[in-house]
C-alpha cells in the first residue's frame, strides 16, 4: 500500500478528482473539505494486489496545522491547481514544500495536476501549460491535465500513480536488501527479483486494473 496525498489550495477540485475515480461521481456543489478525508482504492498490477490509500486536504488556510499533520509518510504527492486559476499554479511550489517537509524528498513521488480542462478553452489550456511544465520541471514532477466534471484522463492518471507506485515499492525492498523475498501489496508474499522488478514499468501498465 502506498500513501498518496492530495494538496493545493482551496476550490481547485482534489475532493471531485478523488470522488470522480473512487466513486465515478461529480457534484457541481462546492463543499469544503474540513481537515482530511481518505479512501482506499484496491489495484491490481501485474497480477499482485496493490492499494493505495488516497488522502484528501483542505486547501483553507485554517486547516494547514490539521493537515500538515497527515503528510508524513506519504510515498506520493499530487499538488493540484486549477487550469482557470493561474494563481493556484504558483501556489502549487509553497503545497509540496510544506508536504516534502513532512517527508524524505528523494522518497517521494511527486505529481503536477491541472484540474477543470472542461473549463479552459484548448488556447488557454495550451497557454497555461507552458507554465505548468516549467513548474512541474522544478518540481521534478510529472505533469497532468483532468477533468472531474467530465471523467477526462482521470483513471488514465490514478492507474499512472498506482503503477509508478507500486514499481517504487519493488525498487525499495530491493534496495533494503530483505533478500529476494519481499512483501508487496497486500497479502501475497511474492518473490521479486532484480530483473522483474526492472520490467515492472513496462508491464505494470500493460496489466494494471482497478479492484
Ligand atoms: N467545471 C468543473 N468544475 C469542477 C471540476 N472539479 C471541481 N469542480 C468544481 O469546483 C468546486 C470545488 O471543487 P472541490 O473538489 O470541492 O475543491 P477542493 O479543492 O476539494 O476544495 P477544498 O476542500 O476547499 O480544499 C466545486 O464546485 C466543483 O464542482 C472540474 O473538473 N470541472
Amino acid at each position: 500500500m502506498s500513501k498518496v496525498v492530495v494538496v493545493g489550495d482551496l476550490y481547485v477540485g482534489k475532493t471531485s478528482l478523488i470522488n470522480r475515480f473512487c466513486k465515478d461521481v461529480f457534484d457541481r456543489d462546492y463543499k469544503a473539505t474540513i481537515g482530511v478525508d481518505f479512501e482506499i482504492e484496491r489495484f491490481e498490477i501485474a497480477g499482485i494486489p496493490y492499494n493505495l490509500q488516497i488522502w484528501d486536504t483542505a486547501g483553507q488556510e485554517k486547516f494547514k496545522c490539521i493537515t500538515s499533520a497527515y503528510y508524513r509518510g506519504a510515498q506520493v504527492i499530487i499538488t493540484v491547481f486549477d487550469l482557470a486559476d493561474i494563481q493556484t499554479l504558483e501556489h502549487t511550489r509553497c503545497w509540496l514544500e510544506d508536504a516534502q517537509r513532512e517527508n524524505e524528498p528523494s522518497s517521494t513521488l511527486i505529481f503536477l495536476v491541472g484540474t477543470k480542462k472542461d473549463k479552459v478553452s484548448s488556447a488557454q489550456c495550451k497557454h497555461t501549460e507552458c507554465d505548468a511544465i516549467r513548474y512541474a520541471n522544478e518540481m521534478q514532477a510529472e505533469y497532468w491535465t483532468v477533468s472531474a466534471k467530465t471523467g477526462e484522463n482521470v483513471k488514465e492518471f490514478f492507474f499512472r500513480v498506482a503503477a509508478l507506485a507500486f514499481e517504487h515499492s519493488v525498487l525499495k525492498e530491493l534496495e533494503k536488501g530483505s533478500g529476494p523475498m519481499t512483501q508487496i501489496g497486500t497479502g501475497n508474499l511474492i518473490k521479486v527479483e532484480k530483473d522483474e522488478a526492472e520490467n515492472v514499468k513496462g508491464s505494470s501498465q500493460a496489466s494494471i486494473s482497478c479492484c
